[in-house]
């Protein structure tokens, strides 16, 4: 049903979509997104994406500094076996989930992007606390 839909896709219920038939004609509906000035927002796939490339490029900068402190963290491990913490990781994910829907972000987003973060997270500081030549070249 499309309730179950709405379950997997947000967890909160969505608003109600066209059949989802192979041809519907676009733009369909009207667009969700509301500036303070009383604008709306987007009214072709170009404007979308160009949001999207402005908030990957904070995103970029946001990961990058996220991934100091990960390096940072294996100066207080001393074996690559003390590099993954699964409870810590859980704590990390679970709070992303449970964060989501207070500033709406589908809590299928936050988990998923969540586990990307903390499996590269966890890979980064193997290749830093492994000793190899190489590391030094593919870590940095
Ligand atoms: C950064 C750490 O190392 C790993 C990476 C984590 C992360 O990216 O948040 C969390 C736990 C560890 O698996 C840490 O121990 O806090």
């Amino acid at each position: 049903s499309s309730s179950d839909l709405s379950d997997k896709c947000y967890f909160v219920p969505l608003p109600s979509i066209p059949p989802s038939t192979a041809n519907r004609t676009v733009p369909w509906g009207e667009p969700t997104i509301h500036y303070a000035n009383g604008t709306t927002c987007c009214s072709s796939l170009d404007e979308i994406r160009e949001n999207l490339d402005t908030i990957d490029a904070q995103l970029v900068k946001l990961l990058s500094t996220r991934a100091s402190y990960v390096r940072e963290a294996t100066r207080f491990k001393s074996t690559l076996a003390d590099v993954n913490d699964p409870s810590r990781n859980q704590q990390v994910i679970q709070g992303a989930v449970d964060a989501a829907p207070s500033v709406h972000l589908p809590q299928i987003v936050a988990e998923i992007v969540y586990e990307g973060i903390i499996n590269s997270s966890v890979l980064f500081e193997e290749c830093i606390v492994s000793t190899t030549p190489i590391s030094e070249v593919i870590c940095s």
